[in-house]
């Protein structure tokens, strides 16, 4: 298992408070589920720490991301609950929980402070999952008798119908970058703002039809934060390169290698944003950045 956290400050004196509350709540939610088994504290950090593995390019490994999007979650707005599945270095299963997301049309207020109060709703929580060469599938997420839908990236290639996705987080995604792109290409919509992987779930169901993610150039991006929404995009019919054009390759451990950035789109508009992402590249920046 490849998981974005481990035990170290739950062992720390200052946490052990927590790591007995955790324990506890696991135990109530085992209780409740008749699962049979009382876990100890010891106990929980050694299946914490059970996340350690490094991935790489043989093997199964599963990657986890228990809490995708933390701002977003501590903010009350977007998160998502991450589960992908390599095989030889290849995303083969994809699973997204996106508990504050609408099934239904998602506009700029769903990604802002507010969305989880709608929690809970019959129309609200969204559940996406691919296997690589079946399909990518929503499905309602408390509603475990919903049959999944199939889902289809839109069928778009015009840039001035095309409404693209970014983080919420600037710090996490360059927005002047994103801007740069988008005039270069002729969007002429205002960016969804959302936190989270359900990007790559929004973007498989055509509720957008771009995301774009350009982290300072310093910053690697984690297998875990792409992995399930990769594959369900490309299982929905899109792509999903760096800028430079690459597939994503998660066979190299626990991160990617990427240049710049994150583009994903349907098949046409992918096409146009690797030239506008070069135009952009290429231009001189404004004085004082
Ligand atoms: N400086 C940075 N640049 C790019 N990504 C970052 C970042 N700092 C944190 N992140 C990642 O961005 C993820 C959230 O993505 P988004 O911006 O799409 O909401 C975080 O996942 P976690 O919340 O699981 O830690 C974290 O891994
Ligand atoms: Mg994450």
């Amino acid at each position: 298992m490849v998981a974005e956290e481990d035990s170290a400050e739950l062992r720390q004196p200052a946490g052990r408070n927590m790591l007995e509350r955790i324990t506890q709540l696991i135990n109530s939610v085992f209780a409740e589920a008749k699962v049979g088994v009382v876990l100890t504290p010891e106990e929980v950090l050694k299946l914490i720490d059970l996340g350690d593995s490094q991935g790489g390019p043989t093997g199964r490994h599963w990657v986890l991301d228990p809490i995708d999007g933390t701002r977003g979650f501590v903010g009350m707005r977007q998160y998502a609950v991450c589960l992908g599945m390599l095989q030889d270095g290849e995303v083969v299963l994809g699973v997204l929980g996106c508990p504050n997301l609408p099934q239904g049309p998602v506009g700029e207020q769903d990604g802002q402070e507010g969305a989880a109060q709608r929690a809970g709703g019959s129309d609200v929580g969204c559940l996406f999952s691919a296997h690589r060469n079946y399909g990518a599938y929503a499905a309602p997420l408390w509603d475990e008798h919903a049959e999944p839908v199939r889902i289809q990236v839109e069928d778009l290639s015009n840039p001035r119908e095309a409404r693209f996705m970014e983080s919420v987080e600037s710090r996490h995604s360059s927005h002047s970058t994103t801007a740069a792109m988008a005039e270069e290409l002729g969007v002429v919509l205002p960016p969804l703002r959302m936190d989270s992987q359900v990007k790559y779930g929004l973007l498989s169901r055509g509720c957008a039809s771009i995301f774009m993610r350009f982290p300072p150039p310093t910053y690697k991006e984690k297998i875990w934060d792409h992995a399930a929404g990769f594959v369900i995009v490309e299982e929905a019919g899109g792509r999903v390169t760096d800028a430079g054009g690459a597939r994503l390759d998660f066979s190299r451990g626990r991160f990617l290698q990427l240049d710049r950035g994150i583009i994903a789109a349907p098949p046409a508009l992918h096409k146009q944003l690797l030239q506008a992402a070069s135009k952009v590249a290429a231009a001189p920046l404004p004085s004082g950045q």
